[in-house]
Parts: structure tokens; sequence; C-alpha cells
């Protein structure tokens, strides 16, 4: 229960409020202000009194009733034309993307010249044809919105019909109706459901505008279009006539929208994490010192919806020193390494008191060259770094032609030079080759080779070698190794293997639950002298290999 309320957002449920007061209304009315709606004889056009609150029409029918009493055609009305759109605009457009090639080319052209042409007149059209009648405008405005659902649904399916989880299910043999249900619905119905509330705000709109102008709904039945209608030859006169079928539309209109929203934002898997609740006991690592290159106090990163991500975080990293930083998966490392590089996602806040790296205040904007230079980044999967359709010389060489200046020729210099540095062979070769032409092992290569072309101060590396197999993983370890010890660049080494780190770096600190629970140096990693339960299991979950362990545990 206090889940639910937690994930209701505000345009929520103030949507559902006004649409389930519209609905009560459309139920209720017609029962109850029918008489009082439709029961001619009355004082025409009337002015606004304790009777008629917002006066009479000309027929001396009240104002006010008929505007209730016409809410239950005229949401059924947008409701139906919406339902007409949604279910085949959604049908046509996923489907086009599990039948033949061809099929689906002549299929979105068709869609794509239908969407050019602007659906009102589009409606009109199909209305003059079918004649003036009820289920003439629901039909012509719910066929008129078939295109845009279909084209929408098109362009959302391409997005994520390739995606790997996808072809899995295909080639599991999952069906595709299952496919369809399980895989693709829900990663492209938030989107599908705020269409729908636009298209029934706008179908509300149009279908009046076709009883305006009387296409739609024929007397002796009214929508609120046909009330505005009625109320055109005496507008000047008497407002409150217009007025109140008008009110009527645009709180259904914003009641909608507001659902809508509301919807995408109670969807967003993002948005309706469970708040975790904060852990004590965290620890300050090594007090600062003036060598210290990177210098966090107190980092808070909070999720859009509150959930503490990383909280009082605070840590050091020397000039020169290699820093690991390990815990489990969604410990809070990326995030930490993400928010000292200013790279976090949108969707998250990030605090701190103190966030440097050298003199760059990362809390601040501004000196991007600065940032772009001074830190070198590598990430775990090399593949999603580089742009699969340019080649690794144009996408490698840019941060040294937009930051530092350099001619292209120079850029390609450096960059060859860095790619011998990783022991990548023909490395002009290299160069012109597009990234699917490397092997993983390679392309991480070249990443470093890329973080290193500008001489960082620091190198964030995010578990760079958890993609790689043993072999590469050790290579790629000393490349690491060798640059820190080359050029003292201080590199913060991401990582849930303790093994690996304990390979590699000066320090570790250990992250828990968005924040470090306990730090270490190498020497106390190597004798297994921690303190921190949760290092102690992460220590009894890291396999050891080495020959001196397998001798120990085999004596034979
Ligand atoms: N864009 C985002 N918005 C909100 N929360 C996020 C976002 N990205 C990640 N998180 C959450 O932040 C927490 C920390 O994630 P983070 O990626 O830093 O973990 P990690 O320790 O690096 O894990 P891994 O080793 O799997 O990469 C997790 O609970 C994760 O679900």
């Amino acid at each position: 229960m206090t889940d639910l309320r937690r994930r209701l957002n505000a345009p929520l449920v103030a949507g559902l409020a006004i649409m389930a007061a519209l609905a009560v209304v459309a139920i209720v009315a017609p029962f109850t202000l029918r008489e009082a709606a439709d029961t001619l004889g009355g004082a025409p056009r009337s002015a606004p009194s304790a009777e008629h609150w917002l006066g009479t029409d000309s027929l001396g029918r009240d104002v006010l009733a008929r505007s209730l009493v016409a809410t239950r055609l005229t949401l059924l009305m947008a409701l139906g034309a919406t339902a007409l759109s949604a279910i085949p605009g959604i049908l046509i457009g996923a489907s086009v993307w599990f039948g033949p090639r061809t099929l689906r080319n002549l299929v979105l052209r068709l869609i794509d010249s239908t969407v050019a042409f602007p659906s009102l007149v589009l409606a009109l059209v199909i209305a003059a044809i079918l004649g003036p009648a009820t289920s003439s405008a629901v039909i012509a405005i719910g066929v008129a919105g078939i295109p845009a659902f279909a084209r929408i649904t098109s362009n959302m399916t391409a997005s994520v019909i390739h995606s790997d989880y996808i072809t899995t299910a295909r080639l599991l043999g999952v069906p595709r109706w299952r496919n369809f249900t399980r895989h693709l619905m829900p990663n492209i119905g938030g989107p599908l459901l705020v269409l729908g509330a636009s298209s029934f705000a706008l179908a509300l709109l149009e279908i009046s505008s076709l009883s305006f102008v009387g296409l739609g709904v024929q007397s002796p039945d009214y929508d609120w279009g046909r009330l505005l209608s009625e109320a055109l030859p005496s507008i000047y006169s008497m407002p409150m006539i217009a007025i109140a079928p008008s009110a009527m539309l645009i709180i259904a209109g914003v009641g909608a929208m507001l659902t809508g929203d509301g919807l995408a934002r109670h969807l967003d898997p993002w948005s309706s994490a469970p708040a975790r609740a904060p852990r004590t006991g965290t620890v300050t690592t090594t007090a600062p010192r003036t060598s210290d290159l990177v210098q966090i106090d107190d980092l808070r990163v909070t999720a859009a919806n509150g959930t503490p991500l990383v909280h009082g975080l605070s840590m050091r990293i020397g000039a020169g020193e290699i820093v690991g930083l390990v815990g489990e998966s969604g410990s809070g490392k990326s995030m930490t390494a993400m928010s000292l590089a200013r790279l976090q996602p949108d969707s998250v806040t990030v605090e701190a008191a103190t966030l440097r790296v050298g003199d760059l205040d990362m809390r601040k904007g501004g000196r991007r060259t600065a940032m772009a230079t001074d830190i070198g980044l590598i990430f775990q999967d090399p593949t999603r770094s580089l742009n699969p359709a340019l080649r690794l010389g144009g996408q490698l060489t840019e941060v040294l032609t937009v930051h530092m200046s350099m001619l292209r020729r120079a850029a390609r210099r450096t960059l060859v030079d860095g790619f011998e540095r990783v022991r990548i062979r023909d490395a002009e070769h290299r160069l012109s080759q597009h990234p699917h032409e490397l092997s993983g092992g390679m392309l991480q290569r070249t990443m470093i080779a890329s973080a290193l072309a500008t001489n960082p101060r620091l190198i964030i590396a995010d578990e760079p070698t958890t993609a790689l197999d043993v072999t590469v993983q050790a290579e790629v370890l000393r490349q690491l190794k060798r640059i820190n010890q080359d050029d003292a660049t201080a590199i913060l080494f991401i990582s849930h293997d303790l093994g690996v780190v304990e390979a590699l770096c000066d320090r570790v600190l250990v992250m828990h639950q968005g924040s470090i629970v306990e730090e270490l140096t190498s020497e106390q990693l190597a004798a297994r002298d921690v303190s921190h339960p949760y290092t102690q299991r992460l220590l009894d979950a890291t396999p050891s290999l080495s020959l001196t362990d397998a001798r120990q545990e085999d004596p034979a």
C-alpha cells in the first residue's frame, strides 16, 4: 500500500482525479439532469441565477445541465476514436517488423505519406464521405489517427527489435506474439500511453470540431461541440452558453494529458525503483594530503525519485597512485566514477562538499577542454564506446583535434605512437579500420591508447577487463601498470574482483550500498588483513588460482 502511494506521482493523481470526476459526471448526469437539460419553455437566454447557475440557452434550457449531460457522449466518442486509432496503429507499426522486408518498406512508405496529410483534413474528408452522424465522426477521427500510432510504434519497435534480448528470444524459438507482448510492449508501452492520452485530448477537440461544423453529432443528441455550435449566434450577448462546454473540453483535455504524463512517469523503471535506506558506518579515506590529485568529500548521488545511490562518500587519490574501487554489482562504483568525471546520467543529482581533480572543481561546468584532457576514461565494453559507423582514426583523434587544437595529421601520429605503446601492431592500418574489424582485446587497447593520448593526470578505468578473456585481461592490466609507472598517471580502477585489484592497486576502497565500508593497503589485502564482514565475504567469493595456493591446497 505504502509502495503504491509512493509510486503515484502528482500528475497521475491529479489526472486520475479529474478523469474520475468526469466519469462520475458522465454516468450520473444523463440520469439526474436530463429533464433540466432538455425541457423547453423556460425563460430564454436568462442570466445566471440560483435556479440556473450558468443561465439558459435560446430555448430556455439549463446551460450547465446540458454541458454536464453532454459529457457522456463526448467522452465515449473520444474514447472510441482513440481506440480506433491506437489498436490498428500499434498492430500495424509493430507487426511490420516481424514480416518480410519488402512488405515493411511498402507499409512504412504508405504510413509516411498518410502521416504527411493533416489528420483533421483527412477526418473531414472521411466524415464528408460517410455523411453527418455520430458514428461518422468517431470513424473519421479514429481512422485519421491510425498513421500517427503506426509511425511512432514502428519507430520505437525499430529501436528495440534488434536488441540482444529480442534476438536471443527469437533464437530460443519464443513465438512472435509472445515476443510482442513480453519483450516489445513493455519497452514501448510508456511512450504509447502518453501518445494515447494526447490522442484522446486531440480526439476531443477534433470530434467537437466536426460536431461544430455540423458533420458530427446530430439533433436531438448533443456533445460539447454541438453545444458550442448552438452557442455561436449568441456568443456576445450570452457568453456563458459557450463558456460551459469550452471549460468542460479544457478540463477533460488537461485531465487526459496529466494522466498520460503521470502514467509515463509511473512506468519509468528509474523513477519507481524502491528507495533504499542509507547505511551508517561509512569510512572516510585517508586525510587530505597536498599531493592528492583527486579529492572527494561527502559525495551524494540521488536518483530522480529520491533514492540515495551514493551517500556521504569521501576519498583521495594521490598523484601517481592506483586506487581500486571494489564492491558488488550495484554498490555505486560507476556512479561515483561518473560523478567525478561529470558524466553522471541526467536523471540523477550529484552534490558534494569537494569534488576535485587537480585544480578542476568538477561540481562546476565550464573548462571542458581541461576536463577532457586531464581525465581519461576506459569503459568495460569498448564496442559500446565506439561508433560502429566510423573508422577508428576519425573518432579516436577527435579529442586531440577538438580539445588540443592538433592538426589531423599530428593527431594521427600521436595516436599511432599510442597504439604502438599498447602493443597494437600495424597501427596506421588499424586507424583506417572500423571497430568491428578488431578483436575485443585490441579494441580495449585502442581505448587505452586513446585515453592516454592527451597525457591525462587521472585515468578512470571502469571494469576495463571484465569483457576480456584472461590472457588479454592480464595484458591490459600490465599496460595500465606500465603507464602508471612511466608517466605517474593516477588510476581509479573499478572492479568487482578483489583478485584483479590486488594485482594492480596500491590501495583499495571497498564499496557497499553506496558508501565506502573499508579501506585497505595492497599489503593488507595480500595478507587478508580485513576487518569489515562485507570485505571478508568479497574475499571468500574471489577464486584463487595462483600456483602457490594450488600447491598448498593439493600437496600431492
Ligand atoms: N540512471 C540511473 N538512474 C537511477 N539509478 C541508477 C541509474 N544508473 C544506475 N542506477 C542505480 O545506481 C546504483 C549504483 O549503480 P552503479 O552502476 O554505480 O553500480 P556499480 O557498483 O558500478 O555496479 P556494476 O559493477 O554492476 O557496474 C544501482 O542501484 C543502480 O541500479
